[in-house]
């Protein structure tokens, strides 16, 4: 695409040197990935300043630069007010504005988004359609898998993803939307048509400055949703109203609301909830009409996330019997209350809780069906939302009869101050604390017996640790299952 069409949809700029014949091949925004004839885009991050790496760019091939700073160059140069913004516009204008060429759905709440994804995808491909997912776990089109970086990756990679599905000419794509994307303008440019709201508890208030700033987040993917029309069909919000955020993200919308819940009237409820070991029952009542479903998706918390997905579903009219076939063939999802090992006499489960009301919910869950013991294996993040480490460590008390406090992704953070922040101050002492993941994991193994409950938290699906900058292999579930096969040797 020619660089001044490029621009053209940019409101304000200051263009230094000719612009109109240069012609550019990929947009991008890390000088390391620059190739001849590219246009670098400057983005002033958290670590570092884009603007830097000018140089680097140019020396790559850079065709032209777009900065937000005035800054010295001999090659076309476009000065903006705001390079994330003016990069979130020109991507989708770049290729095309992909997300008005299929109906994209934005999963938001602090818990639940993942699972929510693909219960749609599910239903979705019940129907057939062909789906794109994008969210914590990978990036999914079709069955082909790309590796992410974020839950929300940001707006090129996000407009570029999005180009491949229209190429590959998916009928939806289904997407989970974190706060901190919201914030950031990563979605910005996205035309979604139908968000989900599940529910909002304590997290991340290492970025946001207080709860309410932390909804205001969560808020802006509804005050987003609509804003074009380019697409003709109606945009739908789906919220759960059993959450007490519910009403403020209710007004930050213009659209039409579809409401789910299982204590107050909403369009979609859940009654009659039967909550067994290894099976969930409900009636699934809706404004179509009512039909049993019989999961194996355990505890209430995952009541709410098949509700939600049935909330997509009505959106776009998916019969209810569709609904129930797709819903009662999901086994699990990776690293989501994930049972490991087999013959084993006691019971090990790997789960993704990381918050603590993720983590109270499994463990609630946990404690109605244990018949003895309890164990968990927990610790917290590092450079992440340090008032949640002794929630955490607290929950972890309550409901198991020995906690072993563990590192999760300790990254920058000293791992034993991490731990420290979690133990501090507890009034329960029945915990242990072993720094070294693994060897947590064979001790907690070790203590296990008949009939016993094991619980490995905070990493699930996660395959690798982080250390300082440095990614080792580091899976919960292979541990765990070594630790089980050298049980007793
Ligand atoms: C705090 C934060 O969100 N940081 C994100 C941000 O990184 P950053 O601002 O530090 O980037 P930077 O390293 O300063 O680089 C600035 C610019 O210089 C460029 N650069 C850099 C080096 C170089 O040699 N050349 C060069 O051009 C970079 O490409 C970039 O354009 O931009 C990166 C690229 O988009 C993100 O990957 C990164 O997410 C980091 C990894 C992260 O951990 N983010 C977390 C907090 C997050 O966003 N989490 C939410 C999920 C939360 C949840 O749901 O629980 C998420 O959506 O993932
Ligand atoms: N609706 C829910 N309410 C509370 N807890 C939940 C809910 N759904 C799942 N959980 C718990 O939260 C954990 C994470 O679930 P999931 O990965 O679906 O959430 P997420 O919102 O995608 O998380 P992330 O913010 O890391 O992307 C699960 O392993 C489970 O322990
Ligand atoms: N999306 C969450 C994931 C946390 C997972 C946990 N294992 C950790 O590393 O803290 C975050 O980035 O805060
Ligand atoms: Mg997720």
């Amino acid at each position: 695409m020619k660089l001044n069409e490029i621009i053209s949809i940019l409101p304000f700029y200051k263009a230094m040197y000719a612009v109109e014949d240069v012609f550019v091949n990929e947009i991008k925004m890390d000088s390391r990935e620059v190739n001849q004839g590219d246009l670098f885009i400057c983005i002033n991050g958290f670590t570092v300043d884009g603007h830097e790496y000018i140089d680097q760019a140019i020396a790559n091939g850079a065709a032209a630069i777009l900065v937000e700073k005035a800054v010295d160059t001999n090659i076309p140069t476009i000065l903006v007010p705001d390079s994330s913004r003016a990069l979130a516009m020109i991507a989708a204008h770049f290729y095309h504005y992909p997300t008005t060429k299929f109906p994209l759905i934005g999963i938001t709440g602090t818990n639940g988004k993942t699972t929510i994804t693909y219960l749609v995808e599910k239903i979705l491909n019940e129907c057939n359609w062909k789906t794109g997912i994008i969210g914590t776990i990978q990036m999914k089109i079709g069955n082909r898998l790309f590796p992410v970086q974020n839950t929300t990756p940001d707006s090129l990679f996000l407009q570029k993803s999005f180009h491949k599905m229209v190429e590959y000419n998916v009928d939806t794509a289904i997407m989970e939307v974190s706060s901190h994307a919201l914030d950031m303008g990563r979605t910005y440019g996205c035309d979604f048509d139908v968000a989900v709201f599940s529910n909002l508890s304590q997290d991340h208030l290492d970025y946001h400055k207080d709860m309410n700033d932390y909804l205001r987040a969560k808020s802006l993917l509804f005050s987003q949703l609509g804003n074009t029309y380019r697409k003709t069909h109606p945009k739908f919000a789906v919220i759960n109203v059993d959450d007490p955020s519910h009403d403020m993200i209710k007004r930050s919308t213009a659209q039409h609301i579809i409401t789910y819940g299982c204590n107050t009237e909403a369009a979609i409820m859940a009654t009659d909830v039967e909550l067994k070991a290894n099976r969930t029952i409900f009636t699934l009542n809706t404004q179509v009409g009512e039909i049993s479903v019989s999961s194996m998706l355990i505890g209430m918390f995952n009541v709410y996330n098949m509700l939600a997905a049935v909330g997509v579903a009505m959106a776009f009219h998916i019969p209810l019997g569709t609904i129930k076939s797709a819903l009662e063939k999901i086994t699990g999802i990776s690293g989501r209350f994930e049972p490991v090992g087999g013959d084993q006499p006691f019971t090990t489960i790997v789960d993704y809780a990381h918050t603590p009301d993720s983590l109270e919910n499994v463990l609630q869950v946990i404690k109605e069906f244990a018949k003895k013991n309890i164990y968990v294996v927990v610790g917290c993040g590092g450079d992440r939302d340090k008032t949640k480490r002794p929630q955490m460590a607290a929950i972890a008390l309550k409901y198991a009869n020995k906690v072993i406090f563990t590192s999760d992704n300790p990254r920058t953070e000293d791992p034993s101050a991490i731990l420290e922040d979690m133990v501090n101050g507890q009034m329960e002492k029945h915990y242990e604390i072993i720094q070294d993941r693994r060897q947590a994991i064979y001790r907690v193994i070790n203590l296990a017996s008949d009939d016993d409950v094991v619980l490995i938290a905070g990493k699930g699906h996660e395959t690798y640790q982080l250390i300082g900058h440095t990614k080792y292999q580091f899976d919960d579930r292979e541990i765990a299952r070594q630790a089980i096969l050298s049980k007793g040797k």
